[in-house]
């Protein structure tokens, strides 16, 4: 294999490109490598179980997977890269489970996950580094429902990698002329702007739920907005970038879009269930519900303001009801824009 032959500088020659995980944004990332002329290999815990009895994808019904994608469970060792798009919280256990130890040093990890993980506080590209230090890493992010970037439906996100020219590369790799990827070396913003924007939808499906109006939800989005600007700083990140596809952009689709998962916990919430009772009847993923607490104790960590986290993290908790968490946030001091 040459050097040339690899992510690393661009082309991928006909190594395939490797999905972690099969949930529903793993498959519209597979079917979506494929449409850029890849090969696909798509690891999932249980492959066996992967497909419904009409060819479609369990996770992501509806949808077949095109012939260049493989279901697999094991990571192939020739990997040009792997798109690792597992739950946060599981990222850490199935990364060191099934990265190959013979996958070329170049091959990066691109980590398209939206989380941080509650027992480290680690966004996913600090797990990613820590299960395989030295390894090229960059995160994919965006206002990206799975079923929609399945169906070929125009879509834009971000590839960010603090090595510009690897999300430049990576971007170049990946983009269709229905997928557009703009490249970003903010990693941390990016990262930090995806798993935030989960715990402003929760709050803006709440305030939809209780009823309090769409006056209150463009308030959450416009100041959750600012709060995830102050924490991206506060970690290293760009303010700048919370304005792009991965903060503001997200915002807009997981606050108003009827299909987010998080969106639709908090109208739940909202409407007066108990958490558990909803999360028992999911078995999708609402990242939201785990990435509350963590930036809650961020807040604290950092000595850094996040009202609109914090409230949706007690609420969650069952330290205040939704007039307590309404009153919460209207009632805080009055300060300037
Ligand atoms: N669905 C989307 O539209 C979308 C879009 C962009 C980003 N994301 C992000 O992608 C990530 C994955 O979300 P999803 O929507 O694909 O998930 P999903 O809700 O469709 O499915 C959850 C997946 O997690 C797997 N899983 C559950 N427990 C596990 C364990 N212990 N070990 C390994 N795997 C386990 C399940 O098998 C399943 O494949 C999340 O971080 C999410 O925020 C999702
Ligand atoms: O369904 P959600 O709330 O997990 O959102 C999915 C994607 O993150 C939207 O960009």
């Amino acid at each position: 294999m040459s050097v040339a032959d690899d992510a690393s500088t661009g082309t991928a020659g006909d190594r395939p490109v490797a999905v972690v995980g099969a949930g529903a944004w793993g498959t519209a990332l597979a079917i979506q490598a494929a449409r850029a002329g890849f090969r696909v290999s798509l690891w999932a815990r249980d492959p066996g179980d992967l497909l419904l009895a009409d060819g479609s994808c369990r996770r992501l019904p509806g949808h077949r997977l095109p012939e260049a994608v493989t279901v697999t469970g094991r990571v192939p060792a020739d990997a040009v890269l792997l798109l690792v798009a597992v739950p946060t919280q599981h990222l850490r256990p199935v990364l060191a489970r099934v990265l190959p130890p013979k996958l070329p040093p170049a091959s990066p990890l691109v980590a398209c996950c939206k989380g941080f993980e509650r027992t480290t506080l680690k966004l996913p590209a600090a797990i990613m580094a820590d299960v395989a230090p030295d390894r090229p890493t960059a995160v994919l992010s965006g206002p990206n429902f799975a079923g929609e970037v399945a169906a070929g439906l125009p879509a834009a996100a971000v590839v960010a990698a603090s090595e510009a020219a690897l999300a430049a590369r990576l971007a170049a790799m990946l983009s269709t002329s229905s997928f557009r990827l703009y490249d970003n070396a903010d990693p941390v913003g990016v990262q930090c702007a995806g798993a935030a924007k989960n715990v402003v939808a929760i709050a803006a499906g709440a305030a939809i739920g209780a009823g309090l109006g769409e006056n209150a939800r463009a308030a959450l989005v416009t100041r959750g907005l600012a709060e995830i600007a102050r924490l991206a700083e506060a970690l290293g990140g760009r303010a700048d970038t919370v304005a792009g596809l991965s903060g503001m952009g997200d915002l807009l689709l997981t606050c108003t879009g009827a299909a987010s998962r998080n969106y639709g916990f908090g109208l739940e919430l909202g409407r007066g269930r108990r958490p558990d009772d909803i999360l028992a009847e999911r078995s999708t993923v609402a990242e939201g519900v785990a990435t509350a607490p963590v930036l809650e104790q961020l807040g604290r960590q950092l000595g850094v303001s996040l009202p609109i986290a914090g409230t949706v993290a007690a609420l969650i908790a069952g330290r205040l009801t939704l007039a307590d968490a309404r009153d919460q946030l209207l009632s805080r001091p009055l300060t300037q824009e």
